[in-house]
């Protein structure tokens, strides 16, 4: 059976770079399913659909097409032919995500698809998200929920995003939307058989390396 390794974590604790690391490391596939709620989201902005109107998202997501590329070297993602890669990451997604998150008829659909990706990684992958050790591959061979302090997350992201953000709409992006995320998603604590690792005081490389060293 390929390789499944499941991560889990608040925003900023470091899934995506980690995962793709791993994923390299390995010579697995690398999914980053937060990129499929994002996109979702940047659809309905795009369309000037009401994002809280669940019924409405709903229909959105259920005749959207994806077209993921899971390279880990080349993560790319497309929603009904629209290259969406660095659009998902603008602020205004960021600041909309969980409202679409938050959606369960979008959560049952699109954790159906990633079942669907994860089965069909013939070489295995590693799947990053919010309830990926919890729901969508419970059954993985590696689980990993990742944590940082706040503090640490909120740097990152505003380092990532250049100086000149704001300080408030980056703890808006990373503390408030974990607050709003966690009502439909339990990833601040470990469940059953999921190993906890915190990366605060260490570096990119070494939590690669413990995850790695889980690897059956
Ligand atoms: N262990 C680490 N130490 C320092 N910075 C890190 C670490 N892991 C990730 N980063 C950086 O933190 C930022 C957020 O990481 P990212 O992987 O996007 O987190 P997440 O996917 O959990 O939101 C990125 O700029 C990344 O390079
Ligand atoms: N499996 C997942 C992945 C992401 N989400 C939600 C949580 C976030 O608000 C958005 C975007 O996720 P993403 O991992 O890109 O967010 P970060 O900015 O890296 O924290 O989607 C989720 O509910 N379930």
């Amino acid at each position: 059976m390929p390789l499944v390794v499941a991560i889990d974590g608040p925003s900023g604790s470091g899934k995506s770079s980690t995962a793709r690391g791993v994923a390299s490391r390995l010579g697995l596939d690398f999914l980053d399913t937060g990129a499929m709620y994002r996109a979702v989201t940047w659809l309905a902005l795009h369309l000037g659909v009401d994002r809280t109107d669940t019924d409405a998202v709903a229909a959105l997501v259920s005749g959207a097409t994806f077209d993921i590329s899971v390279d880990p070297r080349s993560p790319r993602i497309a929603i009904n032919g629209h290259d969406v890669t660095r659009a998902i990451r603008e602020p205004e997604v960021s600041a909309a995500v969980s409202s679409v998150a938050t959606n369960l008829a979008v959560r049952e659909h699109l954790v159906a698809e990633q079942q669907r990706m994860i089965r069909a990684a013939e070489r295995g992958i590693v799947a990053e998200g919010r309830d990926i050790t919890t729901v969508v591959a419970p059954d993985a061979d590696v689980r990993v929920l990742l944590v940082a302090d706040p503090a640490a997350r909120v740097a990152r992201r505003q380092a990532e995003l250049g100086g000149e953000v704001d300080q408030a709409a980056v703890t808006d992006q990373v503390i408030r939307r974990d607050r709003d995320d966690s009502t439909v998603a339990r990833f601040t604590e470990a469940a059953p058989g999921v190993t906890v690792i915190d990366s605060t005081e260490q570096s990119l490389a070494q939590v690669i390396e413990a995850i790695c060293a889980l690897a059956p």
